[in-house]
């Protein structure tokens, strides 16, 4: 990870957005491989000579808004972290700023570096002088021993770290922060693609900690809406954005029925300042999750594997669209696409050794009267109920597939070979493969999908779904993921944005 600082007047931030969007673009254009900026604002009047501290108002947080909002417009995927442990405080702590794993110092003025910071490199990017002399304060900032804030902090964004700095701003001891379970998310959009629970809170626990490590974080899963909120007679505030302020209230109204001392409230809006076009309320956790669809997620498998033919397994429950997908991909250039069911299917045709191996193992009741070939409805009857035939038939089938697959795709040899197969994984083809791409829909979906297209019960079909692999298990494994929820044009959009991604690394 490549982290910069940017050190500035604070006075720069308040001017406009647009003189702190060209601020940030210039940190960027200096320097493109920023994956993190953290930003140090200073007192006007604090140089070398004298020490004054940057305070806590409203109108400091309308330069964080100003600032996330317009780091945002301009990248989605550089993690901005404006610093607030020199908020209220003239000196500032060695041993914090040495703590942050910085690159490079970008600053407006050469001078008043922290003295920490003056050992590495710094530029001095030539920002505009501010127009005004003054700082305005706003209304008055009370500031509290515990505040409490909740929310799912999923794939931590702009509006999170502004609801996180509010609350930090706000607090003089103790934050607490509820952070809800798995369980109360399964409703949201595309979520399976919500980060674990202990995954957001390492996240939120690393950004608290590195913006103001001089205040405790009690980071606590809910399973409710209220979570402590409603439980910890000690709290003094609660801070929500003010699109969640009813549920500000609802707290309130909960703790006077417990008899517990009413929070003081604290909203602040997620809208933009100053007219600009992006708008915090777009950023949001879905956004980032619909943003994650037909992107490379991890590094491709290529150490060992041979550059061409390029091996990619496309996975996923039943019903998922994996068919759907292999055949949109079936029209782009120098590609094969193999149907690993199809295969399957031929391997046990009258006659062959594994259809005499299949009588043999399941009886002559799952041959057609008329045809004599095996009848795969009444396989699926025995195998999908029962575990050990499953597997059985799985250790019969596989082999066969796996082999069929490999000496096929070498005797072609394409650029690239797409091997749709449902059972990719459980069969551990993962490290024959560069890339599994995985596309899943909610189990509900998959159910009404194969009822519909199998004519089987909505039983038969939660019974195939629930022999296979979770949809979050396979997305754990997955350097690509589709959804294909929505139209086809959606579905055909994220193939679209994989392939070219792909002919790009190929
Ligand atoms: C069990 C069989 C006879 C049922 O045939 P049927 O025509 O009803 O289903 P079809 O072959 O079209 O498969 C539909 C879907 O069922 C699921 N499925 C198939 N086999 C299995 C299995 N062994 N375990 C779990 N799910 C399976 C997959 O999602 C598959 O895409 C048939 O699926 C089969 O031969 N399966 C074994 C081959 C296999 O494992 N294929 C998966 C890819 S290698
Ligand atoms: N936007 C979409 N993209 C892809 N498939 C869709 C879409 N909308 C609906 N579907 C439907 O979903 C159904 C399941 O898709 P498909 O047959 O491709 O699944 P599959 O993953 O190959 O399933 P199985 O493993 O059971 O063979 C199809 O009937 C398809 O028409």
């Amino acid at each position: 990870m490549t982290a910069g600082l940017l050190h500035i007047d604070s006075r720069l931030v308040s001017q406009s957005a647009s003189a702190t969007f060209s601020i940030v673009t210039k940190c960027l254009e200096h320097r493109p491989s920023l994956d993190r900026l953290y930003v140090l604002l200073r007192h006007p009047q604090n140089n070398t000579s004298k020490d004054v501290a940057v305070s806590a108002s409203s109108s400091f947080f309308e330069q964080l808004t100003t600032l996330y909002n317009q780091a945002f417009r301009i990248s989605s995927t550089l993690d901005l972290r404006v610093l607030l442990a020199n908020v209220n405080h003239t000196s500032i702590s060695d041993q914090w700023l040495s703590s942050l794993d910085l690159q490079v110092v970008l600053q407006d003025t050469p001078h008043s570096l922290p003295a920490v910071l003056q050992s590495l490199p710094a530029v001095n990017l030539h920002f505009a002088s501010p127009h005004t002399l003054e700082t305005t304060h706003g209304a008055k900032w009370t500031v509290y021993k515990k505040v409490v804030i909740g929310g799912t902090f999923d794939h931590l964004h702009a509006g999170h770290k502004l609801l996180l700095s509010n609350a930090i701003l706000r607090c003089s001891q103790c934050l607490t922060i509820g952070v809800t379970r798995q369980e109360m998310l399964e409703k949201k959009r595309l979520a399976d693609l919500i980060q674990p629970l202990a995954v957001r809170q390492e996240r939120l626990r690393g950004f608290c900690q590195e913006v103001n490590p001089f205040i405790d974080y009690n980071i606590v899963p809910i399973s409710d809406p209220f979570g402590p909120s409603t439980v910890d007679a000690d709290l003094v505030a609660i801070v929500a954005s003010e699109e969640t302020l009813d549920g500000a209230r609802a707290v309130n109204v909960e703790r006077a029925r417990k008899g517990l001392k009413e929070l003081a409230v604290h909203t602040f809006p997620l809208n933009d300042v100053e007219g600009s076009t992006a708008d915090l309320r777009t950023i949001s956790s879905s956004y980032a999750r619909q943003q994650m669809l037909g992107r490379l997620l991890k590094a491709p498998n290529d150490k060992v594997l041979p550059r061409r033919p390029y091996l990619i397994g496309i996975t996923g429950g039943s019903g998922s669209g994996k068919t759907s997908i292999s055949k949109y991909l079936a029209t782009k250039p120098d590609v094969m696409v193999i149907d690993c069911d199809k295969v399957a299917h031929e391997a046990y045709k009258k006659g062959t050794a594994l259809y005499h191996r299949l009588v043999q193992e399941y009886g002559q009741s799952v041959l057609h009267a008329e045809t004599g070939e095996i009848a795969r409805r009444e396989i699926g009857r025995i195998v999908f109920g029962n575990e050990e035939a499953r597997k059985k038939l799985n250790s019969l089938i596989w082999p066969a597939v796996r082999d069929y697959c490999l000496a096929n795709v070498k005797e072609s040899n394409p650029k690239v070979a797409f091997l749709d197969a449902a059972l990719l994984l459980e069969a551990g083809w993962a490290d024959a493969l560069h890339e599994i791409w995985v596309t899943f829909v909610p189990e509900e979906e998959a159910v009404k999908r194969i009822t519909e297209r199998d004519s089987v019960t909505k039983e038969e079909a939660l019974r195939r779904l629930h022999t296979q692999l979770s949809n979050r298990q396979r997305i754990d494994q997955a350097h690509v993921i589709f959804s294909t929820l929505w139209d086809y044009s959606v579905t055909h959009a994220q193939v679209d944005r994989a392939w070219q991604e792909l002919t790009q690394r190929l």
